[in-house]
């Protein structure tokens, strides 16, 4: 089976149009891919913690996670969010299912390394394919919250790149990133340029000189790890383009593709 992992994030999902549904459904009965969706929800997260009056920080990309951060982050991931994907892939005919992390121990974590005083932010260590390929054998496309949990049954916050990047790790799946930008981009004389292709030095040296900044960060170092360890190819994707998705998968060129290895070039 040819897995396609596709993440879909907080920023776009607002702006995402009903073809991005459609586009998940028409893959899967395609046949040839089977779609198994990822996603964020930060933004919600934000505006629900500041309506409870529960303050919020991020180091490098990542929320800082206290006990009471994070019932308001699986209310959101796993509420509403999950629930929200699950009835728009339904509306298209989808066979939607939605999970978390810590449903049937989907995604199992450990506390974040080197960054312990995030509170509960997690790194997935473990991941029950078995239990997406009985899902994916039933005709079900799963939907996956990023809430992972641990034998004790500690709840972890995940990013939800770095989910994504897990769950595509475990299953050698081709990743994709939804996001709200046409692709990877740099300023040059005052307009954004896209990069076409990327490589892992070509990254290194965009960040070093904060041209990829904020949640752009976590999102491409998930795709670096992601491609080291058996994901062939990683890109990132314009959510908002009608039936972007689909063209992606048809193979037409349209946002950044990352590799270790290859030619950098611009659009
Ligand atoms: N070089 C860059 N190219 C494109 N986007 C960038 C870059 N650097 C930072 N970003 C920011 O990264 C954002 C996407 O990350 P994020 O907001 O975390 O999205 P998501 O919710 O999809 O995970 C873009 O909206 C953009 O503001
Ligand atoms: C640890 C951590 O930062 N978790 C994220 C999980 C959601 C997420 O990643 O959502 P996006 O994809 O929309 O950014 C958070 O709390 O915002």
């Amino acid at each position: 089976m040819n897995y396609v992992v596709i993440k879909c994030g907080g920023s776009v999902f607002e702006q995402l149009p009903s073809t991005f549904y459609q586009d998940i459904v028409t893959i899967q009965e395609s046949g040839e891919w089977q779609p198994i969706i990822v996603h964020g929800g930060g933004p919600l997260i934000t505006k629900l913690l500041q309506q409870t009056g529960v303050k919020t920080t991020f180091v490098d990309g990542l929320r800082v996670t206290t006990n009471d951060v994070l019932d308001v982050v699986e209310m959101a991931l796993s509420g509403s969010m999950n629930k929200g994907i699950v009835r728009k892939i339904r509306e298209k005919s989808g066979n939607a299912i939605g999970v978390s992390g810590v449903d049937g121990s989907l995604l199992e974590a450990k506390p974040v390394s080197g960054k312990e005083d995030l509170g509960f932010v997690g790194e997935v260590i473990n991941v029950n394919t078995k239990m997406l390929e009985n899902l994916v054998s039933q005709g079900l496309i799963p939907v996956v919250s990023p809430i992972a949990i641990d034998k004790t049954g500690q709840r972890y916050n995940i990013n939800a790149d770095m989910a994504a990047s897990a769950v595509a790790q475990a299953l050698g799946a081709k990743l994709c990133f939804i996001s709200d930008i046409p692709g990877i981009y740099q300023e040059v004389g005052g307009t954004k340029q896209v990069f076409h292709q990327l490589n892992e030095q070509k990254i290194d040296a965009l960040i070093e000189q904060k041209v990829i900044e904020g949640g752009m960060v976590p999102k491409v170092k998930s795709a670096i790890a992601a491609l080291h360890q058996n994901v062939s190819e990683v890109s990132i994707v314009d959510g908002t383009q009608i039936h972007g998705l689909k063209a992606f998968m048809q193979g037409e060129q349209i946002g950044t593709r990352i590799a270790l290895t290859q030619e950098v070039s611009h659009v």
